[in-house]
């Protein structure tokens, strides 16, 4: 047996394993490092964060990355530049990360990488018969295990597409094994570039899980602060937003898209919603005036909408459901007034830090879940096909030397 085989093997049967969880969104805002210790698998699957930092991007990294990024149209030598070379960034970070927290390597089992994602193309989006759900995520994982010295598993979205789903959300497995209650309906919220949720039923019911993208959470409003209130990145604390007035125009407009009328499970990305979305709201509305404040103002309200509406549809019907929020949206708190304030059922929005789980560290810590069933799990399935929740066993090995 190749001792890489062999060292994979003694992980997959320790009791308890550590997984290193990357994931690099699309906010571009920088690579999230979670060192977890996890045990068990699939329903018994514990998970402690032990540590969790975000490696900030710099400017460089950010506009090489844009140029390609959710871009129909790019140069092709570009993205086979960028694909070994965040590979290889990404394990120097962990590298430095590791050395930092005084962790050596050798104690870590896997690093579990979501790569960045630099297209997302489900059927509904590209709408050409001939092809099937599709997403590209790049920073190949063999760069990142030589450069970190890590045995990684990473590419989790193909198999997700290959047995019938859209590559998104994934989410709904670490929920699903990690944050299902006996007790208590939930709904997992997160919010980054994105927004997605999942619906955990106290039942357990696998059958009645589900899990969807909603629309923007930040993405929008990121393009536009970029582009106008440069070299902010994001509207820290809604600083900008809370200056301007909401165009009740503008936000009829935006909430009209195919995309919404679409019914769950459903996934999107920044390759819809964009500065140019925006404008194409802006010209069917007639608000090409408004100051960059109230179009601030508008873009937040129209994602805190959207984000209730389907807070309130899977909702529906239950008296007792609550929601646990994550991703970067969470530090926004005028998105989150207007969240609460358009669901009516609910008087709080909890974050994840109240069932353990840092709400910015959630998603890598999702990806070290995953990386822990493809070593380990396997024994108790969880799927739910007709909900796009395919029932398979994700992520590609590379080994570091
Ligand atoms: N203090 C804050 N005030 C307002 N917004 C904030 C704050 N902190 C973070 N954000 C928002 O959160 C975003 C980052 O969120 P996050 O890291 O969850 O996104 P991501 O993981 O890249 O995206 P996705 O989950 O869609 O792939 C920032 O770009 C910003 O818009
Ligand atoms: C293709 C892709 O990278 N999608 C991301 C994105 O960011 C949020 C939302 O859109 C979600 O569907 C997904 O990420 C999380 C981790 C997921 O798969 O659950």
């Amino acid at each position: 047996m190749h001792q890489h085989i062999e060292k994979l093997y003694l992980s997959a049967k320790k009791e308890r394993k550590l997984i290193i969880g990357l994931m690099s969104g699309t906010s571009l805002d920088g690579l999230d490092i979670a060192l977890c210790e996890v045990s068990g698998q699939g329903m018994d699957t514990h998970v402690e964060v032990l540590k969790f930092t975000t490696v900030d991007y710099d400017d460089d990294y950010k506009m090489r990355v844009k140029r390609v990024f959710a871009k129909r149209e790019c140069d092709l030598e570009e993205v086979t530049l960028l694909n070994p070379w965040i590979g290889q960034l990404h394990g120097e970070m962990v590298a430095k990360t590791l050395a930092s927290w005084g962790v050596a390597k050798e104690l870590v089992d896997v690093i579990a990488s979501h790569g960045q994602t630099i297209y997302h193309s489900p059927k509904n989006q590209h709408k050409r018969v001939e092809y099937g759900n599709a997403t590209l995520q790049i920073g190949d994982s063999d760069h990142l295990a030589v450069t970190a010295g890590i045995t990684t598993i990473a590419d989790f979205r193909q198999k997700h597409i290959a047995a019938g789903g859209e590559g998104a959300p994934l989410a709904v497995y670490g929920d699903y094994l990690y944050f299902t209650s006996t007790s208590e309906n939930r709904i997992l919220l997160n919010m980054g570039g994105i927004a997605n949720l999942t619906y955990l039923p106290k039942s357990a019911d696998a059958r009645a899980v589900f899990s969807s993208d909603i629309g923007p959470g930040n993405t929008i409003m990121d393009a536009y602060v970029q582009r106008y209130f440069a070299p902010l990145h994001y509207d820290k604390d809604a600083a900008i937003a809370a200056k301007g007035t909401v165009s009740e125009d503008l936000l009829a407009a935006l909430c009209d898209d195919a995309f919404f009328a679409l019914g769950f499970p459903k996934t999107t990305g920044p390759e819809v919603f964009n500065l140019d979305y925006l404008a194409a709201a802006q010209a069917r509305s007639n608000t090409q005036d408004l100051s960059h404040f109230d179009v601030m103002a508008t873009l937040v309200q129209f994602s805190g909408v959207m984000i209730a509406k389907a807070i309130n549809q899977c909702s529906e019907g239950l008296t007792d459901v609550a929601v646990y929020a994550s991703g970067g949206g969470v530090h926004n708190p005028l998105l989150m007034d207007i969240i609460l304030a358009n669901c009516s059922t609910l008087s709080e929005i909890k974050n994840t830090d109240s069932l353990g789980i840092n709400p910015d560290a959630k998603e890598a810590v999702l990806f070290a879940i995953l990386a822990n069933e493809c070593l380990s799990g396997g024994q108790q399935r969880f799927g739910n096909t007709e909900q796009g929740i395919p029932d398979i066993t994700m992520g590609k090995i590379s080994f570091s030397d």
